[in-house]
């Protein structure tokens, strides 16, 4: 890991956007959103209509739940790659989260606050992530660098800092959200890496990455979480994933002679499968990488060790 360089997330405020598309104000942030998705991948999206009572219970709520025993946790396993309870790695001891498939439906929802809490709760509706207060000076691994296998990632974390993302160019900084802010970041389901699907694609490059559905017009940043301290960090995230059968594909629009088409067109949950397939896996295994795996669920991000992204 490179040295984290005094750059910030560009910010984009939505907080008194009018929801007419074709409005000054609307177009205007768009085009702050394009940019912002051009150059990092991500932004910060500044919004105080979420009153900060509302985020911090919803953070007390995240807190609650990995409060509860692991034997507890390990209830919600799923076969599916990104759901079910990630934990318990050595290589990311920090780290626990816990998936909710369809987190939009209520009662998928419900059925993991039985699954969690027989005997019902009022308010859990999330899903979450926490990292474990490593009470050092110094930082400590909590996400080793990864791009997400997905296709658009929102945070809402407390005020425990600890995300860092790569420029292109290979520098890496701090994201250090404001309380009213939500930290959104493209994923590999528009960015797809060559390296873990080259039967997909029609064209191989000596470059990994590409985005696929905008084909190649935006940035899917390498990640990592760096922490430190006495305090526990909280998030509930929204990772959006294209559901099985979805063909991704660039729209005609973005495909010209001078933008040919990058990708073959591909069906996200067949990527997402073969990444966690022992094909997959061991295309990581060849490439030096390791991984240990404790949970009989399948880890919906890349935690392992520190790699190239
Ligand atoms: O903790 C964070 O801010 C980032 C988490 C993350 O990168 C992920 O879940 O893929
Ligand atoms: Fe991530």
């Amino acid at each position: 890991m490179g040295p984290v360089a005094e750059l910030k997330l560009p910010v984009i405020d939505l907080s008194s956007l009018g929801l007419e598309p074709g409005t000054a104000e609307w177009t205007a942030a768009r085009d702050g959103v394009k940019r912002a998705l051009e150059s990092y991948g991500c932004f910060e999206a500044r919004f105080e209509k979420v009153p900060a009572e509302m985020q911090a219970s919803m953070l007390g709520l995240v807190r609650e739940v990995f409060d509860l025993p692991l034997q507890t946790k390990l209830r919600n396993v799923s076969s599916k790659p990104l759901h079910g309870y990630v934990g318990q790695y050595p290589m990311v001891p920090l780290y626990e989260s816990i998936g909710i498939e369809d987190a939009d439906v209520y009662e998928r929802v419900d059925g993991l606050t039985t699954t969690l809490w027989p005997e019902g709760h009022p308010s859990f509706r999330l899903r979450v992530m926490k990292y474990a207060a490593p009470r050092t000076t110094d930082d400590q691994i909590g996400l080793a660098p990864h791009t997400d296998k997905i296709f658009l990632t929102i945070l809402c974390q407390n005020d425990v800092h600890g995300l860092q993302v790569q420029t292109k160019h290979g520098e890496w900084f701090s994201a250090r959200p404001s309380p009213n802010s939500f930290t959104v970041m493209i994923g590999d389901s528009l960015y797809l890496s060559l390296k873990f699907l080259p039967s997909l694609l029609e064209t191989i490059d000596e470059n990994f990455s590409y985005l696929a559905w905008v084909n190649g017009s935006l940035h899917s940043p390498c990640h990592q979480v760096m922490i430190s301290g006495n305090e526990v960090r909280y998030l509930a995230v929204l990772f959006s994933i294209p559901k099985g059968g979805y063909i991704i594909k660039a729209p005609n629009e973005l495909v010209d002679e001078e933008h040919p088409l990058l990708f073959k067109p591909f069906d996200h949950m067949e990527f997402l499968q073969f990444f966690y397939s022992e094909a997959g896996q061991s295309t990581e295994s060849a490439r030096g990488e390791h991984r240990s795996r404790v949970n009989q669920g399948q880890p919906w991000t890349d935690p392992g060790p520190a790699q190239p992204c």
